[in-house]
């Protein structure tokens, strides 16, 4: 499939006075995770409620599964799955009896519901809660619970608003294997909010950075981490005459003697790093050891959010 999954063209939302939504553009191939950042009331929320047909927006163009919005919703809705800061998880319900009741609202029949309910068991690892109540389920057993209820109607894409908030770090770790999963084995979109850049840049093929309605940036991770200063490669050098002379035709950031180090500020691409090795062969010095040192996603995300939160 060639068209993209999500596409989005000025998308607007306002609520009231508050511009939330300014001009979002998106294209998200089909297949892949996108993960889109942004800090406390960026707006994150809000455009997941309105891909997923949940709230209108007030201008713009956009498709979902290659559907349009407005005029073709129910389609939309057929092709989605959301899951996240709204569990759909009925507490009073056994595990298998909130999975046979997706089955029953997607009409898959008597037999075909029992069998994917114990399939979905299986795979999230509640074969074994199926028959306690949700209410008594873990954080974790909850999330995964809630993420096998909407694979029921088999989504092509699915959402998931801040979907391992408030987990343990080893259910987060699964969850994120299930999410690979989805995308490796069943070849699902994924659109992903979340508070964790580590989780982006875990699971994402595409980052979008969100900040007061618009999107200040876009790239994979490692692209992101190019725009923010502070990458830089450290260089052990070989022998006290090598040190020297790199120290002078360099302009390191930084020099450590004791170890005949020197950091020099780099973004990291393959450009600067053939500039900075062919640099050292013309000079004829020997490098014993050499380390690319790019900045995390937190560099990037404060670095692009700053001056707007400095200004809340
Ligand atoms: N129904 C509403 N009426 C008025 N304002 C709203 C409504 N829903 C959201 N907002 C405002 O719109 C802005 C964006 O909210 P949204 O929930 O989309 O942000 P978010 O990026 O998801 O934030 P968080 O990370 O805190 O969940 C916020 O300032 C919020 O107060």
């Amino acid at each position: 499939m060639t068209d993209p999954a999500i596409s989005t063209t000025g998308l607007r939302k306002a609520y009231g006075k508050h511009l939330v939504l300014d001009g979002v553009d998106l294209d998200i191939p089909a297949g892949t995770v996108f993960s889109l950042l942004g800090p406390n009331g960026a707006g994150k929320t809000t455009m997941v409620k309105i891909l997923s047909t949940l709230i209108s927006a007030d201008g713009g163009d956009v498709r979902v599964a290659g559907h349009h919005l407005t005029r073709e919703a129910q389609a939309v809705r057929a092709a989605i799955g959301v899951t996240g800061q709204y569990s759909a998880v009925d507490g009073l319900l056994t595990g298998e009896e909130n999975l046979r009741l997706m089955a029953d609202l997607h009409h898959l029949g008597r037999s075909r519901g029992r069998e994917q309910a114990r399939e979905l068991l299986e795979q999230f690892d509640l074969a074994e809660a199926a028959g306690k109540p949700a209410a008594t389920y873990s954080g974790g057993m909850r999330r995964r619970l809630d993420l096998a209820m909407t694979l029921v109607g088999a989504p092509r894409i699915i959402f998931l608003d801040e979907p391992t908030t408030g987990l343990d770090p080893r259910s987060r770790r699964t969850m994120w294997q299930i999410i690979r999963g989805l995308v490796a084995d069943h070849g699902v979109t994924i659109f992903l909010t979340t508070q964790y850049l580590e989780e982006a840049d875990q699971l994402a093929d595409r980052i979008a950075v969100l900040d007061h309605g618009k999107m200040v940036a876009q790239g994979t991770a490692e692209e992101l981490k190019r725009l923010v200063p502070g990458g830089h490669v450290s260089l052990r050098f070989a022998d006290p005459h090598g040190f020297e002379t790199a120290s002078q035709g360099l302009r390191p950031i930084s020099r450590e003697e004791e170890t005949l180090t020197l950091h020099v500020p780099s973004d990291g691409g393959i450009r600067s790093l053939r500039a900075l090795l062919d640099w050292l062969d013309g000079a004829s010095v020997t490098v014993d050891e050499l380390a690319v040192h790019t900045p995390d996603l937190d560099d990037v995300f404060l670095a692009l959010t700053q001056e707007s939160e400095s200004a809340r």
